[in-house]
């Protein structure tokens, strides 16, 4: 497994509790040295626990560099690198084709290079001539949050290659979840990735400018939304609106795949606008803190409840939370946060381990990640606390009569306040 992040950790320390020997490599030696010492930085229900059983039970270990991932006996070697945003929107290939210079030499015959690593169609055969084996392109579906419990429950598994017998190999890896399983050629391997991460970023600006049209309306979204989800076409997950998506997958992935598109002369005209929809949806926030600032930010103190991208994670990539309050920054508030999940320092802004401390002397306070501890603040003391009184909840996850008893103005995106 070549990267110890979500992915390489996760698939790692589930590959291991399923029975397979696996050796995890990483570039940071920090982090190895953590690892080694069944230390896990990231928030994962689960994990801590598999990486300890597995390191205890010794088909589990933790290795500097990728070369020393690789031995003889090798059967798969897993790229779970990142794949960030390039300059131009491009997903950004260099930590995948530094990883296959690393190790090309080093593959044993017989052995199968898989890329969890988030790629565009294409790069599994393109970067095939880099080593002497099979590609095979083996897309992650796990969320951050729950990614112990997606991988072991996963709802399909996908492979892909020119190689069609390796393919199967990886696939059998799996074999033991009992999931569905899809071997393709590598190309739409690659695009289900995309395909899903981009339709579920639509559906999400979707309903997001449902809510913004609610507003206008005088309609309630909540009631919308559960109207809409009964329709077992639509689905009732991902219609909850919010402060915009984002997170370390969305952002990058629907601005990659427009680059594609772009790049064959195809107007993907759908993607760009639910791109440009989160864009407004984040404006629109700030836009809403302004009112409750009677017009003006600069000056203004501002308490925000929440920083990640969700619920559930201490991950800040790409958070709509730290865009608006990088907006709210720059037009001149001061800023107490406080997270749950995070502590130490973010700039331009003072981060509290306490969010009734983040509240005081606020004219208005934002949720904006919807942990659920935030709905049971004492809201009587947060009013005593506050300078002003609006709260604007992002994440429509208040009761509004709650607040409206302790002497405040809830103001929830879409619905009726
Ligand atoms: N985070 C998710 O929920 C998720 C889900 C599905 C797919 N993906 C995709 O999986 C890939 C990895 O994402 P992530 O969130 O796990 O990233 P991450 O940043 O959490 O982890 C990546 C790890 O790779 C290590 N690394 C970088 N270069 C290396 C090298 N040359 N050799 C060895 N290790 C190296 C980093 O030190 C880091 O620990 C991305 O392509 C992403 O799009 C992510
Ligand atoms: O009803 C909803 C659901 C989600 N979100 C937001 O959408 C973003 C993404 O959420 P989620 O999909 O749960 O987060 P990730 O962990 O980034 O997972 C996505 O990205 C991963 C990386 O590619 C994929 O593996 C997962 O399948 C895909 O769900 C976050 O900002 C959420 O707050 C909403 O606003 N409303």
């Amino acid at each position: 497994m070549v990267g110890t992040g979500y992915v390489g950790l996760t698939t790692g320390a589930c590959l291991a509790a399923l029975g397979h020997r696996v050796v995890c490599a990483d570039i940071d030696p920090a982090k190895v040295g953590r690892l080694r010492d069944g230390r896990v930085d990231i928030l994962e229900p689960g994990l801590d626990e598999l990486v300890r059983r597995g390191t205890a039970a010794g088909n589990l270990e933790f290795v500097l560099g990728a070369a020393n991932a690789v031995s003889p006996d090798t059967d798969v070697v897993f790229l779970c690198v990142p794949t960030p945003m390039g300059a131009d929107g491009s997903a950004d290939l260099r930590a995948v084709e530094s990883v296959l210079e690393e190790i090309g030499e080093l593959l044993p015959a017989g052995c199968a290079v898989a890329t969890k690593s988030t790629v565009p169609v294409g790069t599994a055969d393109r970067l095939r001539h880099m080593v002497g084996v099979p590609i095979v392109s083996n897309p992650e579906f796990l969320r951050e949050g729950s990614a112990v419990d997606d991988f072991l429950h996963p709802d399909r598994i996908v492979v892909g290659s020119s190689d069609r017998e390796a393919a199967q190999r990886v696939a059998d890896l799996y074999a033991a979840l009992q999931a569905p399983t899809l071997v393709l050629d590598a190309a739409s391997a690659e695009m289900v990735k995309y395909a899903a991460n981009c339709f579920l970023a639509v559906k999400l600006s979707y309903v997001n400018a449902i809510a913004q049209l609610c507003d206008r309306v005088g309609a309630d979204v909540r009631e919308v939304t559960e109207g809409m989800g009964l329709d077992p076409r639509i689905g009732r997950s991902f219609l909850k609106p919010g402060p915009g998506w984002g997170g370390s997958c969305l952002p990058k992935d629907t601005t990659a795949l427009l680059h594609v598109a772009d790049s064959v002369g195809l107007d993907f005209a759908v993607l760009r606008s639910a791109i440009e929809q989160n864009a407004r949806q984040q404006q629109d926030v700030v836009d809403r803190i302004r009112q409750a600032c009677d017009g003006t930010i600069r000056g203004a103190r501002i308490g925000l409840l929440g920083l990640a991208f969700k619920a559930g994670t201490n991950d800040l990539r790409d958070s709509p939370a730290l865009r608006i309050a990088d907006a709210l920054i720059a037009e001149g508030a001061e800023i107490t946060a406080h997270d749950p999940a995070i502590t130490g320092e973010l700039p331009g802004m003072r981060l509290v381990d306490d969010p009734y401390e983040a509240v005081k002397g606020a004219i208005a306070v934002v949720v904006l990640t919807e942990w659920p501890e935030f709905r049971t603040l004492d809201w009587s003391r947060v009013a005593e606390l506050m300078d002003g009184f609006t709260v604007v909840d992002t994440r429509d996850l208040l009761d509004g009569a709650d607040l409206g008893e302790a002497g405040l103005r809830w103001k929830a995106i879409g619905r009726p306040c």
